[in-house]
Order: C-alpha cells, then structure tokens, then sequence
C-alpha cells in the first residue's frame, strides 16, 4: 500500500523538465542572462561570469516545470560543439549582442543554419538582442529588418519570424502552428530584472509548443 501510494504521489508530483537550448555568439550575454535568471527563480547567487569554457548548465524552477539551461560557450573554439546539443533541446535561445555591428551578419548565418538543420525542425527559436542598455543598441526590430535584408540579398529562402508586439497573439498559438510562428525576436537587458523575466515568461510559453514537448 505504501509504494502504491508512494508511486502515486511522485506521479502527482513529477515535474515536467524542459532542455533549453542558449547559444549565440561569444559575448552576446547568454551567461549573464542564465546567471540573472538564476538569482531571479532560485535566490542561489550568480556565478561571476567570465568567458564560458564548454557549458554551464542552471536548473529553474517556473510554474510548475523545471526549465534547464544548457548555456554554451560562443567562442570559435566551442561552436562546432552546439550541434550535438540540438537533438535534445526543446526551444532555442539564440544571443545577439545588440551593439555588435560588425558580427551581425556571422550572427545571421549562424541563425539560418539553425533554422534549416533538421536536429531543430519545429523547435522554438528565440532571438534575445541584448545590451539594450547601452545607447545606440540596434533593438529586436532593427535585427529584424536587417536579417531580411541579408536574406532578399541571398538566394537562400528564409522562414520569418514574429516582432515583440506580436508576442501576445503568438502566445495563443497551438501546437499546430506553423514553424514560422514559434520565432520571436526581443529586446533584452541582462542586468534588468523585469526584462530577464520577460523572456522566461515568453519562452515558457513557446517551450511548451515543442513538438519535444
Ligand atoms: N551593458 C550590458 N552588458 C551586458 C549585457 N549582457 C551581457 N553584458 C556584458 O557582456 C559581456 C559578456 O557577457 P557574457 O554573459 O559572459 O557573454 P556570453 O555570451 O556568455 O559569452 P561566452 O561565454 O564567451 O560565449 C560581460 O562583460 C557582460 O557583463 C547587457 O544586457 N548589457
Ligand atoms: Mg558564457
């Protein structure tokens, strides 16, 4: 009786526990972001960020599901790593340094192929344009604009993706929606409680549309 009761109580209990997939390139901010949101979810402190070597794994505890991190590090040296992650995750965070010009195409390319490999077909994939702080920060509307003008100049057919304003009607999608939908582009300050917090919120929405779900 004890184990049945026991097995039924861990049921009742079990939290769901999502793979969420951060990378980006380096020094984009995927570190500070996962570290704040720890502070945020846990009260654990925040590990003091430097380049990250390899990975850096955090636990949250949202709502009633366990959102885990998979934080990769962006340098060259580690990129040709993230594909092995890509079968298990079940929503992408994808970083771009808001005030990173000059790497704004390689961001691009890197984006498109994320978008065509079959390890992520279906997956939600979240732009996060950081350093929002700073003056001068190209905003999600501005990448947005200019990762389609980088796709009108290639032959490379390109799926788009939602601007923030439209984040509340993406929200209502179901889990039929086109793939198109599931992408979003936000504006992110990773020092900003609210703004860390705007992201968790809008991805523990589209995690849950994942066909991985
Ligand atoms: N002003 C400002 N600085 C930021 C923001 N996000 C990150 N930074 C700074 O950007 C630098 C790089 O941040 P990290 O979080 O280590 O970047 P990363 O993407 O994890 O880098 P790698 O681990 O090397 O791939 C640090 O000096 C951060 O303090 C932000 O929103 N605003
Ligand atoms: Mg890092």
């Amino acid at each position: 009786m004890y184990h049945l009761l026991r097995g039924l109580y861990d049921e009742l209990t079990r939290q769901t526990e999502y793979s969420i997939l951060v990378i980006g390139l380096n020094d984009s901010g995927k570190t500070s972001f996962v570290e704040h949101a720890k502070e945020i979810y846990t009260g654990k402190p925040r590990f003091a960020s430097g380049p990250t070597i390899g990975q850096n794994v955090v636990k949250l505890p949202v709502s009633n599901t366990i959102l885990q991190f998979w934080d990769l590090g962006g340098s060259s040296s580690f990129t040709s790593l993230w594909d092995k992650y890509y079968s298990d995750a079940q929503a992408v965070l994808f970083f771009i340094d808001g005030t990173d010009e000059h790497r704004l195409k390689e961001s691009w390319e890197v984006f498109e192929s994320l978008k065509v490999h079959q390890d992520l077909q279906g997956i939600p994939i979240m732009v996060c344009v950081t350093k929002q702080d700073i003056e001068g920060a190209l905003s999600a509307s501005d990448i947005e604009a200019r990762f389609t003008e980088f796709s009108n100049s290639t032959s490379t057919p390109s799926i788009p993706y939602t601007t923030l304003t439209e984040r509340l009607e993406a929200a209502q999608l179901s889990e039929d929606a086109p793939d198109d939908k599931r992408n979003l582009v936000v504006n992110l300050t990773t020092t900003d409680e609210n703004s860390v917090k705007g992201v968790i919120d809008a991805l523990f929405v589209r995690v849950q549309t994942s066909p991985r779900g």
